[in-house]
């Protein structure tokens, strides 16, 4: 089994190529959309779904076979299409400093992908390296659930609040007591239901020095 590090890059700007237009394209784009990345399609036919994204300037669609030179500004690419022959020639075309995905042979990959629960800036990724993908789906499914919608503006506000006792306090005990005092489970109880007074008061209390 590989044994692989996760991290989380900042595609911002940067070029990704999917070779294939079909359905596991159409899940990677998804994921790879709220990263702003600049997703590039070579595949000669492209899902409906993708269709949209191309005409509204979403994503880039190169109509055509794959051919080496179209990697050529790729920082990660995804072999997806339905020829294992053509997954086998993206993946003898990528440079070394280029990471490959092959969507059909995990073995031949340079990383995978795991499924993706955002909430924000919340962002809860599972993996089976490979495993087992439909448990990692049945998984995502399970945390969708307990990590609801609330999150995302929960997560937006021990933001700001962590900014706020960082500008208020020194490192050190006080601003490390505040800052834990920030996960009473109140305040995700006060977000789920709106009280956001409550919240805010509560906020304004650590802010005074109150932490016990
Ligand atoms: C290694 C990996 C490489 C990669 O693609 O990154 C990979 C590889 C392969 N998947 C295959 C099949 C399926 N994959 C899914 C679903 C998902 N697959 C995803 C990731 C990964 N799939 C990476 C490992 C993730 C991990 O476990 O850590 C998810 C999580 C995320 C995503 O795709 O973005 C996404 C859920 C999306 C979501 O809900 O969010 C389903 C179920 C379904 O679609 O409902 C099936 C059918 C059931 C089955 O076969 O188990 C096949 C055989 C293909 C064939 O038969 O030819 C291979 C090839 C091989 O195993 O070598
Ligand atoms: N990693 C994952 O999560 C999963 C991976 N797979 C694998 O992914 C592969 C693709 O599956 P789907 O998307 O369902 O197939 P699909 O049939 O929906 O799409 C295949 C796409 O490849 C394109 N294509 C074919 N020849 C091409 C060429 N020479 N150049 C560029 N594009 C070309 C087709 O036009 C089509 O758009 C399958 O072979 C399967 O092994 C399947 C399920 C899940």
């Amino acid at each position: 089994m590989t044994n692989y590090f996760p991290i989380h890059i900042n595609l911002e700007y940067k070029t990704v190529v999917i070779v294939g237009g079909g359905h596991v394209a159409t899940q990677k784009v998804a994921s790879l959309l709220p990263a702003k990345a600049n997703i590039v399609i070579v595949s000669p036919t492209l899902h409906n779904t993708l269709q949209s994204l191309a005409e509204s300037g979403q994503i880039t669609w190169k109509q055509k076979e794959f051919e080496p030179r179209d990697l050529d500004d790729a920082i990660l690419i995804i072999a997806a299409t339905n020829v294992t022959a053509v997954n086998e020639a993206v993946q003898e075309a990528a440079q070394h400093w280029q990471l490959i995905n092959r969507t059909d042979k995990q073995s031949e990959s340079d990383f995978i992908t795991p499924a993706t629960v955002r909430r924000g800036p919340l962002v809860v990724t599972v993996s089976t390296s490979g495993a087992s993908p439909s448990l990692a789906r049945k998984i995502k499914a399970d945390l969708e659930e307990q990590f609801d919608d609330a999150y995302d503006d929960y997560v937006c506000f021990l933001q700001q609040a962590r900014l706020m006792i960082a500008a208020k306090y020194d490192k050190g005990p006080q601003r490390r007591a505040a800052l834990q005092a920030l996960l009473e489970p109140n305040i995700l109880e006060w977000t789920r239901h709106g009280e956001i007074d409550r919240r805010e008061a509560y906020l304004q209390q650590l802010l005074m020095g109150a932490t016990q």
